[in-house]
C-alpha cells in the first residue's frame, strides 16, 4: 500500500468520530480507528461499529486498534477526542503522521492551534461540527439530530484536500467549505455556552434555554464580545443566529432568535448535552474548562468583562469535583446576576 492509498484514521471513535466513520465507510471511502477505551474497541472488532440513526442501524466492520497496537503511519486523520485530550492525542499522532497528511479537527473548542503545535500549521484542517450524536454503549452510536459542518485550512483558505474530504462526507451530509471556520468555531462557542449552561441543571437543553433567558442570552453575549474583540467574522449555523446575541442587539430580534433556537433543539432527538452526559451519565471531567478558559484569558487582555462565563466554568467544575449538585437554582442564580450587571 502506498502513502496515497492509506485509509482515513479516525482518533476518537466516539460519538462523533463514530457516526463520521459509518458514513465515511457507507461512502465506500476506506476508514480506521483508533480508540482509548478498551471495551469500546473490543466492541466494535467484535460486532462493528453500529450507528443507530431515525432510518434503522448502519453497522461499519473497520479495522479498529488501540493505542499499542495502531498502524505506525497515518495519513488523514479526523481527530474527534474530548477537547482536554487533544494535547495527548496529537503528541500521539505527530510520529505516525505521513509527511503529507494531516489531522482535521473535529471537536468543540479552539483545538487548532494545539494540534499544529504538533504537527504543524500546514498539516492542521479546522472544522466545526454541530452534529448530534451520543455513544450508547461500547460499539454503538445513537445518531440524536441532524446539524451542521464546515471545513477549512488552519493556515487560511481552502484546499483541494479540504474538498476532498468534503466529498468523501456526502454520505453524512454536505459540509460547508469555507476559509472562514474560525467564524463557525467562535459561533460554536456562544452556542456551546449556552448548551454548557443547561447541564447545571437535569433537564432538556430546549427547556432550559427557554425558561433562562437571561443567563443563555447574555452567555452568548460575552463571548461574541471577545470574538469581537478577536477580529472573528461569526458566522450562523442550523438554527443558531449570532447576531441576535451581539451586545447592542435588538431585543425583540434577540428574543426571535431564541424562539427559533428553543424550537430547533426541540426538534432533536438528543435533548441534553456532551457535557450533561459527561457529568450525569459519565461522572467524568467535562471540556468546559478547556473550552472556556482560553476565552477567559482572551477576554482579560482585551480588557473585557465577562462575569456569567467565569461563574459557568466555577459551576461546572464545582459540579465535576462533587462540590455542588445540579440544580436549577444555579442558573437562577446567573439570570439574577444579569439583573444586576445590566
Ligand atoms: N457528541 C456530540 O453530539 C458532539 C460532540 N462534539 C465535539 O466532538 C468532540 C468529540 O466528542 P464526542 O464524540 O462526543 O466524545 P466521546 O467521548 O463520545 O468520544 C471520544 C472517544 O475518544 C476516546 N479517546 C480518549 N482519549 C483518546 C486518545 N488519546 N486517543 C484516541 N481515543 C481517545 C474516548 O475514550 P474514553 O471514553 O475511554 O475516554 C472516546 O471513545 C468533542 O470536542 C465534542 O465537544 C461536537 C458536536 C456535537
Ligand atoms: C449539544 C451538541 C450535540 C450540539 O452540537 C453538543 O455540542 C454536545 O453535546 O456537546
Amino acid at each position: 500500500m502506498t502513502l496515497a492509498d492509506l485509509p482515513y484514521t479516525v482518533v476518537g471513535a466516539g460519538a462523533i468520530g463514530g457516526t463520521l466513520a459509518v458514513h465515511l465507510d457507507a461512502q465506500g471511502v476506506p476508514v480506521q480507528l483508533v480508540d482509548a477505551d478498551p471495551g469500546h474497541v473490543e466492541a466494535i472488532r467484535r460486532n462493528g461499529l453500529r450507528l443507530q440513526t431515525p432510518d434503522g442501524t448502519l453497522t461499519a466492520h473497520l479495522p479498529v486498534f488501540g493505542l499499542d497496537d495502531a498502524p505506525s503511519q497515518l495519513k488523514g486523520v479526523l481527530l474527534a477526542v474530548k477537547a482536554q485530550t487533544t494535547d495527548k492525542a496529537a503528541a500521539w499522532i505527530a510520529p505516525r503522521l505521513a509527511p503529507d497528511g494531516y489531522v482535521v479537527s473535529m471537536q468543540n473548542g479552539l483545538n487548532e492551534a494545539v494540534i499544529a503545535a504538533h504537527v504543524g500549521a500546514g498539516r492542521t484542517i479546522s472544522a466545526f461540527v454541530d452534529l448530534f450524536a451520543d455513544v450508547m454503549e461500547p460499539g454503538l452510536v445513537k445518531d440524536g439530530g441532524a446539524g451542521g459542518m464546515a471545513l477549512g485550512e488552519y493556515s487560511g483558505g481552502v484546499s483541494e484536500r479540504v474538498h476532498n474530504l468534503a466529498a468523501d462526507l456526502q454520505h453524512w451530509g454536505s459540509p460547508v467549505v469555507t476559509p472562514n471556520v474560525d467564524g463557525f468555531l467562535w459561533s460554536k462557542l456562544g452556542f456551546g455556552a449556552m448548551l454548557s449552561a443547561t447541564a447545571l441543571a437535569d433537564a432538556d437543553m430546549a427547556d432550559l434555554i427557554h425558561r433562562h433567558r437571561p443567563s443563555m442570552e447574555g452567555l452568548a453575549e460575552e463571548v461574541f464580545g471577545v470574538a469581537e474583540a478577536e477580529g472573528v467574522a461569526l458566522e450562523g449555523f442550523d438554527a443558531f443566529e449570532p447576531t441576535a446575541y451581539r451586545r447592542g442587539a435588538d431585543a425583540a430580534m434577540r428574543e426571535a432568535a431564541t424562539d427559533r433556537l428553543v424550537a430547533w433543539l426541540g426538534t432533536q432527538s438528543k435533548t441534553r448535552s456532551g457535557i450533561w452526559r459527561d457529568i450525569a451519565v459519565r461522572r467524568r471531567p467535562t471540556e468546559v474548562p478547556c473550552h472556556y478558559e482560553p476565552v477567559i484569558a482572551r477576554a482579560q487582555a482585551h480588557g473585557i468583562a465577562v462575569p456569567l462565563l467565569t461563574q459557568l466554568v466555577e459551576l461546572i467544575k464545582a459540579l465535576e469535583t462533587g462540590h455542588t449538585e445540579m440544580g436549577e437554582p444555579h442558573l437562577d442564580a446567573l439570570d439574577a446576576a444579569v439583573g444586576v450587571r445590566s
